[in-house]
C-alpha cells in the first residue's frame, strides 16, 4: 500500500477577488522505504503539497490518502491526532525549543498524550544515539551546530514512530558537508526496515541527487516524476532551476 497518495489534487488560494492554484491537478503515489526530493522554481506548490501530505491543509477538490486512510473523510480532531502520531515534521530552521536540552526537546510531541518527560528518557536518548548525537543529549539548542540541530530535529520527528516524514528544505541551512550527513541520515531512515516514505523539499541539486526518486512541480503541476538523475538533467535542460522563479511545464523525465 502507498504510504502517501494524492489523486487529482487542486488547492486554490483567495487573493481578494483572485485565486491563485498552488496545485493544479497534482496525482502522486509513494510508497515506503525511499527518500523522494521534490523540486521546482520558487511558487511552483512544493511547500503547498507538503502542508497538505502532512494533513496542515485540506485540498479545495481531489483526495490526500495517509497509510490508506482519506483525510477528507476526518473531522479537525482526527486530522490533528493523525497528524501527531503519522508524521514527522523536519524544518529548516529546526524549530527546536531553546529552553529545553536535546532529549527533552525530542521527547516534546510524546508529551501531549500525558506521558511524563522522565517516561520517555530512555527512548530519545536511544534516538540520538541513532542520530549520532548521544553524548550531546543534554545540550540546549544555542550549544549547538546547525548540523547538530537538525539530527535533534529528526530524533524528534521519529519519536512517534511515524510512517511519513516531511522535510521542509532540511539542508537549506546547512553547509554542504553538514548537508550531505543530513542527507545519508535520512537515506538511512527511509530504507530501515520500519518502511517510511521520507519527502523532502530541496532547492539543491546535490541534495535531489542523493534521494532515490525526485519529483518536479511547475506551476503547481508535475513536470518530471522519476529517477533523480533524469529529473535533475530536465531541470537543468528546462531552464526550470529551482529558487529560478517560474519555469517551463513539461519535463522529459520518465513517470
Ligand atoms: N496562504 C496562501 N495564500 C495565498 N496564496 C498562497 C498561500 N500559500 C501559497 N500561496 C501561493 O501559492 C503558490 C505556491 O506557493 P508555495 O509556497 O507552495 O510554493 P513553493 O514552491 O513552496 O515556493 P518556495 O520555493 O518559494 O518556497 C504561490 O503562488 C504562492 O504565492
Amino acid at each position: 500500500m502507498a504510504r502517501l497518495e494524492l489523486d487529482n489534487v487542486v488547492r486554490e488560494y483567495r487573493r481578494g477577488q483572485q485565486s491563485v492554484r498552488a496545485l493544479n491537478g497534482v496525482s502522486l503515489s509513494l510508497s515506503g522505504g525511499q527518500l523522494v526530493s521534490v523540486l521546482g522554481p520558487s511558487g511552483s506548490g512544493k511547500s503547498t503539497m507538503l502542508h497538505l501530505m502532512g494533513a496542515l491543509d485540506s485540498p479545495s477538490s481531489g483526495r490526500v490518502l495517509l497509510d490508506g486512510t482519506d483525510l477528507g473523510g476526518l473531522n479537525d480532531d482526527r486530522l490533528a491526532d493523525l497528524r501527531r502520531r503519522r508524521v514527522g515534521f523536519i524544518f529548516q530552521f529546526f524549530n527546536l525549543l531553546p529552553s529545553l536540552t536535546a532529549w527533552e526537546n525530542v521527547a516534546v510531541p510524546r508529551l501531549l498524550d500525558g506521558t511524563r518527560l522522565a517516561d520517555v528518557r530512555d527512548e530519545a536518548m536511544d534516538l540520538l544515539q541513532r542520530v549520532g548525537l548521544g553524548e550531546r543529549a543534554d545540550h540546549r539548542p544555542n550549544e549547538m551546530s546547525g548540523g547538530q540541530m537538525q539530527r535533534v530535529a529528526v530524533a524528534r520527528a521519529l519519536i512517534m514512530d511515524p510512517v511519513v516524514i516531511l522535510a521542509d528544505e532540511p539542508t537549506g541551512n546547512l553547509d554542504s558537508r553538514t548537508g550531505k550527513e543530513l542527507l545519508d541520515l535520512l537515506a538511512g531512515i527511509a530504507h530501515d526496515e520500519a518502511g517510511r516514505s521520507v519527502v523532502m523539499v530541496t532547492h539543491s541539486m546535490e541534495a535531489a541527487l542523493r534521494s532515490d526518486r525526485a519529483v518536479l512541480l511547475v506551476d503547481g503541476q508535475v513536470a518530471a516524476d522519476g529517477p533523480p538523475d533524469d529529473v535533475v538533467a530536465a531541470v537543468v535542460g528546462k531552464g526550470t532551476a529551482p529558487g529560478a522563479g517560474s519555469g517551463t511545464p513539461g519535463g522529459g523525465a520518465p513517470r
